[in-house]
Formats: structure tokens, C-alpha cells, sequence
């Protein structure tokens, strides 16, 4: 069955996951694209570094102690000589924009694992991804695996990370067959080539695959890594591995390339989820195959009330000329019909060729047509929830009601965007003020008052420790303006002011009442207020 919209908990991560390219995506996956060198860096592969950030990070968990894993730690542990070179923040680079209290450093970390495992092996790999990782605040313990180690110490670093002695093999098969060792920070491992470009010795043959070469090398002898044959014998710490069961598992791997990735894509999926106790992960982020987007309801003067938005359709749901009709139930809840009384409001969606995602594997799980609808129902009647339908050219009709219920659309608590708007600063200024204005049904059941929560990063003590933000919420009341004539709706308002440009991530409005009454509606994005670069006026 289909996800139910909405989750909070994994609705931000399945927007950064599934829609990689093109319509208002974030792009990062970009990066990973083809598993592709860099640009002027022949030795760097982005998919590479995202693999072994993830490593990194998780490496020092202890799954006895119930300490570290996936937290995002590495931030805090770069001048370790266990975390030499510049994945760490390279990684980083390319996810820190996407940071929200609702897709964390770590959970991001994890995507960009996906991704990268995702792009080198063409979509053949999905590693299913959960959120709710929580960010460390500081550094933990050391403990990243070094060439230089013995066997004793690897079988014990990797049986406190949760890996036994055979699983220690496939995974370190499975980070070891993209990218390489660069000479520039390990040139003990890798004489420095030249030192003005990012030179890289392999892992295996096909440094942008990730496929099962980095085994069948091994064990046919023909491998040029430099961490099994290397002409320095202590930094050779995949050959100690390797071998270790009397190469066995290697064995195994070279021999099925199916059994190397289902190995690596069952040992990813754990790395990834081995957070520190307590920590609670989400389900697996799961597609939707309809997911509303940008909902804007507007209040207005004559009694109306303006309903907008977009909804994310999959692809293969849709014929070229499919047609897509949104039904909205009205306020009462009822569900509404053909025969319905007062009518259903109904609205047609349209789309144009820009409106288009997808991902940037050929086998894409999904891409997706962005279909935008604007209609306007009476205050009296309202909205709860809408479904959306698809006709094809034959007429044949599909209806999506979110399992059952429809796409909930309450109408009580509804920021105003025609009445708001941000005020960005002129150049060499710093203040970025949101006016806001929020429409409130009813709003005498809410006699404890109505707050909006902004979440903001708290400024790093120690300018080393900058890396991650950590969200601390902001409490704002809003002040009542009007009451918008002949209906129930009363405006609210507030003027909020920060000092940064980034992280314009959700904040909620909440009004509470008696007898436990409380209403709340998060709001996504300052982006999409007018005035915002990236406002959709639909
Ligand atoms: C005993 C365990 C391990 C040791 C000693 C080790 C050591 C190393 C070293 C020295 C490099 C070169 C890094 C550079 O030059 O930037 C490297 C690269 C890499 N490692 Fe490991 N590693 C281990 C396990 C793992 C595991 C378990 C994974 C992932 C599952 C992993 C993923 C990677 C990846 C993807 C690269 C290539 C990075 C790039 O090309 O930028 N490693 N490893």
C-alpha cells in the first residue's frame, strides 16, 4: 500500500530522495550523477566520498555501549589523522543547505549514501533509507579503522561497530569498489603523482561501478589497490581482510555479482541505521505516488476562499494526455460527489514541459509531472481534504484518496500568502523579516492564544563546531487584526525578523484553547512567500 500523506517525519526526505533533478529539486544527487569523476580532479569521484563520509561517521559507534553511529559526528573529528582528506567536508558541502529539523546532518549523510550507491550502480542499488537521526553536539570517541592496523584490531573495531568477522570483509569489499586512495593525503599508501590535480589509485578497474570487480581482481591477482598489493606491506589492511577467512567471502563475491550487491545493499542498509540507543528511526521512506505540494488557501473579501497549489504526480500514472481533477470535500467533511449538496468544488490541473522530475539513474524509481490548480469555493462551504483524479484520453478515471481519507486540507489555521510577504535585505544588510498573516476560523475557541514557532540555529560556541546547526525554537505570539467581514475568519499577524538567509526551514502555527483544543499547521517554506526568489505565484 502507499504511503498516507502527510509525515512529518519523512516527508522532507522523501522530496530530497525521489526528485533529484529538474522542477524545484534540490539537485544534490547531481553530484553523484554517472558515479563520475570530477571536473579538473580525475582523482575525485563524489560517490566515493559520500560512501566513506558515511563510513566515517558510523565507525566510531560502539552498539554495546549504545554510543555514536550515523550522528553526523565526523563534523567534529576532522583533524583526526583516522579522518584524513576532504570527503568529510566535501560531503557536507553538498547536503548542508537541506539541513531541517525534519532531515538532519546524519539523516542527510545517509541519503547521500543512497545516492551515491545509488548513481554508481545505476539504480540497481536502492539502499532503503529511514529518517530521524539526531545530530551529535560535539566530537565522540576515535576509533575509524586504519590501513596500518593489524587483522586483531580491525575484527574488534568492526565487532564493536556491529559487524562480525565475515561481514568486516564485505563491507570493507562493498566501501572498496568505487573511488581510491589519493595520493595527496595518503602518500605513504600512493607516491604523490602530481600534486596539482586530485590523483587517485583505483580500488579496482571500473572506479565508477559498483559492481563485484574489487573481488574478482583480488582473487584472480590482477588488482592494482593499493591497500592489498601496495609496496608499503603494513598500509595493506585489505589483503589482511580479505584473507582473513581464508578468503572465503571474497571468494564469494567474485564469484556473483548479485550476491555482492544484495551482500552490500543489506550491509549499507545497517550501517546507515546504526544510531546511537534512543535514537528512533522512522519507517523506510516510501514514494507517493500523488503528494500535494505549495497548498495555499486564501481568505478573501467577498466570501471566497482561494485554494492553490500543486500536486507531484508519478509518471506512471500518467498517460500524455492524461487530465488531472482535484475534488474537495468540504468543511462538514463529508465526502463530496457529483450530487452533493452544496456542490463539490472541483478543479482542473495543469501542467507545462518545465514541470518535470526525475532521478538521475536510468533505472529512476520515479519521475514525476508537477500539475498546478487554482480555484476558489465559498468561506461557507470550506475545505477538510481533497482526492485527486486521473482521466485518460479514453475517459477512464482513477481516483487517489490518500488511503481512504483523502489529502487532508484543514481550513482553520491558514497562513495568508497574498497577505504576507518577506522582505530580503539590500545588498550588504543582513535582515531577512517575514510578515506574516494568518487566517483563523472560530478563533474565540482558542482563548490560550495563537503562536507561530520558528526554529533557529543556535550560534556555535566554538567556531570549530559550526558545521552542523542545532535548532532551538523561537516562540512568537501573533496579534489579532481583524475579523474578515460576514465570515468566521479572523486575520492574525506577526513580524519576525533573523539575521540569516539560510536554513528557511518549516515553523508552525499553533493555536490553542480549552479543554486540550489545539490546532496546528506547519508551514514549509519561507521560499515560497511573495517576495521570496523562489515564490510559485500560481
Ligand atoms: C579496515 C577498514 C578500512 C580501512 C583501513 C580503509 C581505508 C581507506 C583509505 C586509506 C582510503 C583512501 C582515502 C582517500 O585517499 O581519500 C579509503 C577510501 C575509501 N574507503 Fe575505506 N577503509 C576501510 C573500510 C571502508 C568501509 C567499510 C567503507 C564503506 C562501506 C569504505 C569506503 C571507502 C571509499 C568509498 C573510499 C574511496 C574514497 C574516494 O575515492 O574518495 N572504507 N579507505
Amino acid at each position: 500500500t502507499d504511503p498516507v500523506w502527510p509525515n512529518d517525519k519523512t516527508d522532507e526526505l522523501e522530496r530530497l530522495l525521489f526528485e533529484q533533478e529538474g522542477f524545484r529539486t534540490s539537485e544534490i544527487a547531481v553530484f553523484a550523477k554517472g558515479c563520475a569523476v570530477a571536473l579538473g580532479q580525475p582523482g575525485r569521484i563524489f560517490a566515493a566520498e559520500w560512501l566513506r563520509n558515511a563510513y566515517h561517521d558510523m565507525a566510531t559507534a560502539d552498539v554495546l555501549a549504545g554510543t555514536g553511529g550515523m550522528d553526523a559526528s565526523i563534523l567534529y573529528e576532522q583533524d583526526r589523522d583516522e579522518n584524513e582528506g576532504d570527503a568529510f567536508l566535501e560531503t557536507r558541502a553538498a547536503v548542508a543547505d537541506f539541513q531541517t529539523r525534519r532531515s538532519s546532518m546524519a539523516d542527510l549523510f545517509a541519503l547521500a549514501l543512497v545516492f551515491a550507491v545509488g548513481a554508481c550502480s545505476d539504480g540497481d542499488i536502492l539502499v532503503p533509507l529511514r529518517g530521524g537521526r539526531v545530530d551529535a553536539t560535539g566530537p565522540g570517541p576515535s576509533g575509524v579503522p586504519q590501513p596500518h592496523e593489524d587483522i586483531a584490531s580491525h575484527t574488534a573495531s568492526f565487532a564493536r561497530q556491529g559487524f562480525n568477522a565475515t561481514e568486516m570483509i564485505a563491507l570493507v569489499a562493498c566501501g572498496h569498489t568505487i573511488g581510491g586512495v589519493h595520493d595527496k593525503d595518503f602518500p605513504t599508501i600512493v607516491p604523490v603523482k602530481n600534486s596539482s590535480v586530485e590523483n587517485s589509485q583505483f580500488f579496482d578497474t571500473t572506479r565508477s561501478h559498483f559492481d563485484n570487480r574489487v573481488a574478482i581482481e583480488f582473487v584472480d591477482n590482477t588488482t592494482n589497490n593499493a591497500l592489498a598489493v601496495g609496496a608499503n606491506t603494513t598500509t595493506r589492511s585489505d589483503q589482511r581482510i580479505f584473507t582473513s577467512d581464508g578468503g572465503k567471502m571474497i571468494g564469494d563475491m567474485a564469484a556473483s555479482n548479485d550476491y555482492f550487491t544484495s551482500t552490500c545493499s543489506r550491509l549499507l542498509e545497517r550501517m546507515i541505521n546504526t544510531v546511537p540507543r534512543g535514537v528512533v528511526l522512522s519507517d523506510v521512506v516510501e514514494l507517493y505516488p500523488v503528494k500535494p505540494w505549495f497548498l495555499n488557501l486564501g481568505v478573501s473579501e467577498n466570501r471566497t476562499m482561494t485554494l492553490s497549489g500543486i500536486v507531484r504526480i508519478a509518471d506512471a500514472l500518467l498517460t500524455k494526455s492524461s487530465q488531472v481533477r482535484l475534488h474537495f470535500n468540504p468543511r462538514s467533511g463529508k465526502p463530496c460527489s457529483a450530487t452533493s449538496n452544496p456542490p463539490c468544488a472541483v478543479a482542473t490541473a495543469t501542467t507545462a514541459d518545465s514541470m518535470k522530475s526525475t532521478c538521475v539513474y536510468t533505472k529512476c524509481p520515479a519521475t514525476f509531472t508537477y500539475f498546478q490548480f487554482k480555484t476558489s469555493v465559498p468561506i461557507s462551504q470550506g475545505v477538510s481534504s481533497f482526492i485527486v483524479e486521473i482521466m485518460d484520453e479514453g475517459g477512464a478515471a482513477v481516483t487517489y484518496d490518500n488511503g481512504g481519507n483523502g489529502f487532508p486540507w484543514p481550513d482553520t489555521l491558514q497562513p495568508q500568502l497574498q497577505l504576507s510577504h518577506v522582505d530580503y535585505p539590500a545588498h550588504g544588510e543582513f535582515n531577512i523579516t517575514l510578515h506574516l498573516v494568518v487566517a483563523v476560523l472560530n478563533a474565540e475557541q482558542f482563548t490560550s492564544g495563537i503562536e507561530a514557532i520558528f526554529y533557529e540555529p543556535t550560534e556555535p560556541t566554538d567556531p570549530q563546531f559550526e558545521q552542523i546547526a542545532h535548532f532551538s525554537p523561537v516562540t512568537v505570539p501573533l496579534a489579532m487584526s481583524n475579523k474578515l467581514e460576514g465570515t468566521n475568519y479572523t486575520f492574525y499577524n506577526l513580524t519576525y525578523t533573523r539575521t540569516r538567509l539560510d536554513h528557511t526551514h518549516p515553523f508552525d502555527v499553533v493555536a490553542k484553547g480549552g479543554d486540550g483544543v489545539e490546532v496546528s499547521n506547519t508551514f514549509n517554506d519561507w521560499l515560497k512567500f511573495p517576495g521570496s526568489p523562489l515564490a510559485i505565484d500560481i
